[in-house]
């Protein structure tokens, strides 16, 4: 029976690991997704590529992104644009794939607003402490950079009472396996097979 493919948003405070365990999920073949690339004006990091990693763009044609209508969302994180290009999401959902947003929480709220069938996963730190040496250990942002994101972090973890689920990133293989359990049970919701069962129903 083919269904729309589940669109599993993955947020939480910049360098608790989102990156990280998503790659841990495609090398370990945790479960198959669809990764959405996000544009941004941000500069590329030494190794990152571009279509892969994000579509690194201007302000202008980001401006001109959002005028189209062709991001679902957002956001300015720390004087850069970020924000989720929307008709490939469309697409592979539609096709049947589960589809994977790394996005900041405000992000995360604006994709609920549209797509409230979307299962929201909160990715946390084991503290606060641990967060910024990741960040500092990470070695990819100055001092002034790391305290805006630590800065930043205290408010999004405030906000993980908006998410369905809490992982917290302890070990890579801790998240990892949490967070293949969560699809696993979302696979098998009844809000979700029941829809399936409707058309069924109503074809017959
Ligand atoms: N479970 C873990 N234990 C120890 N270190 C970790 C763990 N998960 C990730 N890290 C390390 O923390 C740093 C930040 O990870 P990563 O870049 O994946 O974070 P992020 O949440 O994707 O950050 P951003 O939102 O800024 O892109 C990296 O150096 C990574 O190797
Ligand atoms: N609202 C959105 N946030 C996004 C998107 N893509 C990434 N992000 C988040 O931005 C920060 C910083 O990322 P970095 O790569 O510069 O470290 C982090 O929290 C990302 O999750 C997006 O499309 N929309």
């Amino acid at each position: 029976m083919a269904s729309k493919g589940l669109l599993l948003v993955l947020s939480g405070p910049s360098g608790v690991g989102k990156g990280t365990v998503k790659s841990a999920i495609v090398e370990t073949k945790a479960f198959p997704f669809e990764y959405s690339v996000s544009m941004t004006t941000r500069k590329p990091r030494p190794g990152e590529v571009d279509g892969k990693d994000y579509y690194f763009v201007s302000v202008d044609r980001f401006k001109e992104a959002i005028n189209q209508g062709e991001l679902i969302e957002y956001n300015q994180y720390v004087g850069n644009y970020y924000g989720t290009p929307l008709a490939p999401v469309k697409k592979m959902l539609s096709e049947g794939k589960d589809v994977l947003l790394e996005i900041d929480v405000n992000g995360a709220q604006k994709v609920r607003q549209q797509m409230p069938d979307g299962v929201f996963i909160f990715l946390t730190p084991p503290d606060l402490h641990e967060l910024k040496h990741r960040l500092v250990h990470r070695g990819t942002d100055s001092e002034t950079v790391i305290q805006n994101r630590m800065k930043q972090a205290r408010n999004e973890i405030m906000m993980m009472s908006d998410y369905d689920y809490a992982v917290v990133n302890d070990t890579v293989a801790n998240a990892v396996s949490h967070i293949k359990a969560i699809v696993e049970a979302e696979h098998v919701s009844v809000k979700r097979v029941i829809d399936s069962y409707r058309k069924m129903v109503e074809e017959d």
